[in-house]
């Protein structure tokens, strides 16, 4: 590449960068920031260094098997280019230390992250720092990088973005059909036992199954519970699965020992769907497995020959990629719940084991669970290595795709060094040349669109739900922090009463968190006024009330609001419409019974208030 024009060379040396995230792109980016000239750079990741990192990030070592992302990557940086002037965070850039004023120390942000909440996070600061960002990203031979101006571009949440694929939670529960669905099954699983417990991830069979609840002669919502299940962990078989005990207290009661949990999940669990006969109408019933009777071999073969070498994890193939047979499944099964259980006694109250599928134990565990219930089921088991990456969503990552990618974020990042903006450009790695024979090509960035909620002027949202089900802490989770990407809502109800309904100070209104939205006083029409001031941002939540939701839906969020608002009159509801950009599906509890309780007002104690607090903390 020839040498940058000195006066470039000289803005380049100048600038102080952040970059976000030491991963595959990350190193490749900082790198090529040292030898682009780049001088006064800062580097956050959150991450420790794995072993599987060290195949495509060539900044990290074996010796650094362990160590921070970010510190590591600065040391091996400064080894080449030791005038660089580079500090280093060992921390996730949504922790709150990193806010705006923060960010505003910079004159450009790039992004090397791998995941969309932290995506989402870092564009709103950028907006609200007036930072411009150069976004990137990449997945197997695919990359993409673009940049991210206030008022100039698209910001990155102007086009929504596909929803991450998730299965309906009858097909998980009680009728799994292929090696994905007993995946998913048995990573929930995971959680119950020893992660973050999540009522999205119930893992016992579901007798709201509407399916299962068809009338057909004996109406099987109805049946009793089989005697075997009797003490069943989950008792959530009613219909309205009312009454659910935690699958966590019952394990620990049972100290969680393997056959017993064995027993429950394989067996009795299974013989419990059974009795739903409904489902078994036109699908091949599952098997109830016996602890001391699996086969040593694999399903539909006669010959044991693989499976005592699958046993010992030996043989001729790669030992990750052999299936076990549902005898090794069981004695995996064993010892992995041993191993889990230990790792959750050493942790203090509280905490929790977190899935990850770069823990040995942890895919173990899900890789015997998911095989054994797909022989349940008579569904393929699997090799460790392909659960890894199905339970990981892995698209193997690619070193010279992710170098392409930081290439490209720097040749982006000299464009708005140099004031020109306006030849900045999205820029594609595609899988196969275009009709002119390129595999990179660009295009102007589009322009913000003025309806997105959170670049826009006016962020306004829609959500339809049904106000007498859905709860406080409902809104929090599945609307305000997983679909609108919040991190730390406040929210206020904005009918001039001042009254908090979600704090992001802790304890401040967990008391409130199981109420209703209707006991709250939030009806059709309610509009709430929900801030982040981690993000330094605000919306307009406007609630919709809707009684019918089927099929496990239970809100619906609309952004498109030109169309739905009438012309004159703000207050009037929007009538039903198709424009639907983002659906969740779940269940929706049955909400508890309790009296509106007010909470202080924003004057007296506001999220500029909080703002305030967090920064004395950190003694700015
Ligand atoms: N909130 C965050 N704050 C700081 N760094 C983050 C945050 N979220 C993700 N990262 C970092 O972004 C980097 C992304 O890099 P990359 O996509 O190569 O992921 P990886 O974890 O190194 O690899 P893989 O996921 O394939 O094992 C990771 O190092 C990750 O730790
Ligand atoms: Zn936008």
């Amino acid at each position: 590449m020839p040498a940058l024009p000195k006066e470039l060379l000289e803005k380049v040396a100048a600038t102080k960068v952040l970059v976000v995230g030491a991963g595959g792109i990350g190193c490749e980016l900082l790198k090529n920031l040292v030898l682009t000239g780049f001088a006064d750079i800062e580097v956050i990741d959150l991450d420790i260094i794995d072993v599987s990192n060290l195949n495509r990030q060539f900044l990290f070592h074996k010796q650094h098997v362990g160590k921070s992302k970010a510190a590591v990557a600065t040391e091996s940086v400064l080894s080449f280019c030791p005038t660089a002037n580079i500090k280093h965070h060992h921390n996730s850039i949504m922790s709150p230390e990193f806010g705006v004023s923060f960010f505003k120390q910079f004159s450009l942000v790039l992004n090397a992250l791998d995941n969309r909440a932290a995506r989402n996070h870092v564009n709103r600061l950028c907006l609200a720092a007036e930072v411009p960002l150069v976004e990137s990203g990449s997945a197997g031979y695919l990359g993409q990088v673009s940049v991210i101006k206030r008022g100039v571009t698209e910001c990155y949440e102007c086009t929504p973005k596909p929803a991450a694929r998730s299965y309906p939670g009858c097909t998980i529960r009680n009728t799994p059909s292929e090696p994905i669905h007993c995946i998913v099954w048995a990573k929930h699983l995971f959680n119950q036992l020893f992660g973050e417990a999540d009522i999205d991830e119930d893992v016992s069979p579901d007798m709201a199954d509407p399916e299962a609840q068809q009338k057909n002669g004996q109406e099987d919502g109805a049946v009793d519970q089989p005697a075997a299940n009797g003490d069943a962990p989950q008792t959530n078989n009613s219909s309205s699965n009312a009454e659910r005990m935690s699958t966590r207290k019952w394990a620990i009661d049972n100290n969680y020992d393997p056959k017993t949990l064995f027993n429950k999940l394989f067996n009795e669990d299974i013989r419990y769907l059974l009795s739903m006969s409904n489902l078994w109408k036109k699908r091949t019933p599952p098997i109830a497995l016996n602890y001391d009777s699996l086969p040593d071999e694999h399903p539909g073969s006669s010959s044991s020959s693989s499976a005592s070498s699958a046993r010992g994890h030996a043989g001729s193939g790669i030992k990750d990629q052999v299936v076990w047979t549902p005898m090794t499944c069981r004695d995996e099964f064993d010892h992995a719940v041993a191993t889990l259980r230990d790792q959750l006694s050493k942790k203090e109250d509280g905490h929790v084991l977190v899935w990850d599928k770069d823990d040995e134990t942890a895919v173990h565990f899900v890789t015997a669970c998911a095989n054994l219930r797909a022989y349940v089921f008579g569904i393929p088991l699997k090799s460790l290595f392909d659960v890894k990456s199905m339970a990981g969503n892995i698209i193997p990552a690619i070193a010279t795709t992710n170098a392409c990618v930081a290439g490209m974020i720097v040749m982006e990042a000299l464009k708005i060094v140099d004031g020109r903006i306006d030849a900045t450009r999205s820029v594609f790695i595609s899988r196969l040349p275009n009709p002119r024979g390129k595999i990179l090509v660009d295009q102007i960035p589009d322009k913000p669109n003025p309806k997105c909620y959170v670049c826009s002027e006016k962020s306004e949202v829609f959500v339809k739900l049904n106000t007498n089900a859905f709860t406080v802490k409902q809104l929090e989770d599945k609307i305000l922090k997983q679909t609108l990407n919040m991190v730390a809502p406040d929210v206020e109800l904005a009918d001039g009463s001042g009254t908090i309904i979600i704090s992001s100070e802790e304890g401040e209104t967990t008391a409130l968190q199981d109420k209703t939205l209707a006991e709250l006083k939030v009806v059709d029409g309610s509009r709430l006024q929900c801030d982040d001031y981690m993000q330094n941002f605000e919306l307009s939540l406007i609630i919709i009330h809707c009684q019918d939701f089927k099929d496990g839906i239970d809100f619906v969020i609309i952004t498109d609001i030109a169309d739905l608002k009438p012309k004159e009159a703000d207050e009037e509801m929007p009538k039903e419409e198709e424009d639907v950009e983002c659906v969740v599906a779940s269940e929706v509890m049955p909400p508890e019974t309790v009296g509106l309780k007010k909470r202080r007002t924003a004057d007296s104690d506001g999220p500029d208030t909080k703002r305030a607090r967090i920064s004395d903390q950190m003694g700015d």
